[in-house]
């Protein structure tokens, strides 16, 4: 196991070969054409700008932000599977920038599971161990066997034989055959008895972890199986298992769960946070999916960009955003925000309302005296309430009955108001609590809950505590 530091990380692609140039600021020379002439002279892409993160040895750090926003490509840097243009990753004390993918001890799930289909479930998991994990595993394995059994000539690789009944799980020696008796076999004839097979040393290390990774995942019954015989989720544990096979420093996944139904989805996800626990292994995985980064991740690292907005635990995302972005980003219906001028001391107004905020916003909004402030409040933060200046007036627009909650679209505003001038806000209701379609209603704003935005830099403005 050990720590992950990404210092400085940048990566651009140069544009594809008849990608057309948008804009004559990405490229005067080449605005309008196909840049399949000249590609050394178009711009590259910036997918990755600067990003420094620290993933602590252990800790499981969820990569999420918006599709396209450099995730994927952050992963694949990590992994070896695609160069940097600039920066530096460490794993532990090493600096692994210009290791292969196969020297760096890390192992990762992709979403389409990659595993190779004429092989089987077994195979599969047992592929990278043969490789290199397992034989350097068995190197020290065969040194421990009892018996200080040595190579045995005509078997090249063979150091010490077993011997199983084809089904018997080669875990365990064959009933009442004594240690001798395997090697002796091996001596006299070449020809085992039907139905019996050789295992060498290495194949045994390799065997056993095979059946432990597949316990772990229980998936005992299915190694047999072809990848085509199995479900997708039945799939994603092979691909789980492959990698945790190996015994990695560090585990990247990408998206592993997004080709599931939602049941599974959410089974899954528990058993990966289990067994990342269980094991320990430092874990970056990435989605685009705000429930899944909340409910896995130790610390979440938002993105959007190619840039790193926010890194911190799930609660103090939905706590404390930094910006505008992580606000909306992190919540599901996402944060609602509403245009208001601030007056100094304490008082904030729009044409639909004017409130007078808690003390503890005094010093932090003194300098937006007379301006206009984004506020920032989540569908839960805000109730149903009576007639008051207050509170917001507003008009329901859609009902949305989930059975153990209701969610509601209104519209700021009285009857009759312009439209043009409307704001649409989501609330979180009691399911209990009966709202009709175009039904007029006040909505009441937890005080504490309330968020501000610099309008132009759209970073937070935090209260004094
Ligand atoms: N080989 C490439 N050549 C050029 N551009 C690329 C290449 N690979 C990725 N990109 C671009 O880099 C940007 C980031 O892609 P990436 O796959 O990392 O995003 P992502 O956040 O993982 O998105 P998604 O959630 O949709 O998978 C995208 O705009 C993509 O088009």
């Amino acid at each position: 196991m050990a720590q992950v530091v990404l210092e400085n990380v940048y990566k651009s692609f140069p544009p594809r070969r008849g990608e057309i140039v948008a804009s004559p600021a990405q490229n005067p020379l080449t605005f309008g054409k196909t840049s399949d002439v000249e590609p050394e002279r178009a711009e590259s892409v910036n997918v990755l700008r600067r990003i420094n993160l620290t993933i602590a040895d252990g800790e499981f750090m969820v990569l999420v932000g918006p599709s396209g926003c450099g995730k994927s490509t952050l992963l694949r840097l990590i992994a070896g599977l695609e160069a940097m243009t600039g920066g530096n990753i460490w794993l532990g004390d090493r600096l692994i920038n210009d290791l292969p993918p196969k020297e760096r001890d890390i192992a990762m799930v992709f979403q389409n599971y990659a595993l190779y289909p004429h092989m089987t479930v077994y195979d599969n998991i047992a592929f990278g161990l043969r490789r290199r994990g397992g034989a350097e595993a068995a190197g020290e394995q065969e040194e421990k066997l009892p018996g200080g059994a040595t190579a045995l000539d005509g078997f090249p690789g063979l150091k010490q034989v077993a011997w199983f009944p084809s089904k018997q799980t080669s875990g365990s020696r064959g009933a009442g055959i004594p240690n001798w008796a395997e090697n002796l076999l091996v001596g006299v004839t070449k020809q085992l008895p039907k139905g019996l097979r050789y295992v060498s040393a290495k194949e045994r290390v390799v065997d056993e972890q095979v059946r432990s990774v597949a316990q772990l995942l229980q998936i005992e019954t299915l190694l047999n199986r072809l990848p085509k015989q199995l479900s997708g989720g039945q799939r994603q544990r092979v691909a789980l298992g492959r990698a945790i096979a190996r015994n990695p420093q560090v585990f990247l996944m990408d998206e592993p769960l997004s080709n599931l139904d939602a049941k599974l989805r959410a089974e899954t996800r528990a058993q990966i946070v289990k067994l990342q626990r269980q094991l320990g292994t430092t874990t970056i995985y990435v989605t685009h999916d705000q429930t899944e980064a909340m409910t896995m991740g130790d610390r979440i690292a938002i993105m959007n960009q190619g840039q790193i907005q926010q890194v911190a635990s799930p609660l103090e995302l939905y706590n404390r955003p930094a910006n505008r972005f992580v606000a909306e980003f992190i919540g599901s219906p996402p944060m609602n925000f509403i245009s208001v001028e601030f007056h100094a001391p304490l008082l904030i107004t729009n044409s639909q309302f004017r409130l007078t905020l808690p003390e503890t916003w005094g010093t932090a909004l003194q300098k937006y005296d007379g301006q206009t402030l984004i506020l920032g409040i989540r569908p839960e933060h805000l109730s149903l309430g009576l007639p008051a200046t207050k509170n917001l007036p507003a008009q329901v627009d859609l009902v949305e009955n989930l059975g153990n909650d209701s969610f509601i679209t209104v519209r700021l505003g009285e009857h009759g108001q312009a439209t043009h001038k409307s704001n649409y806000l989501q609330v979180r209701v009691p399911p209990d609590r009966l709202v009709s379609i175009g039904e007029q209603i006040w909505l009441s704003l937890t005080q504490d809950k309330i968020h501000f935005f610099d309008p132009e830099t759209e970073l937070a403005i935090f209260p004094k505590n």
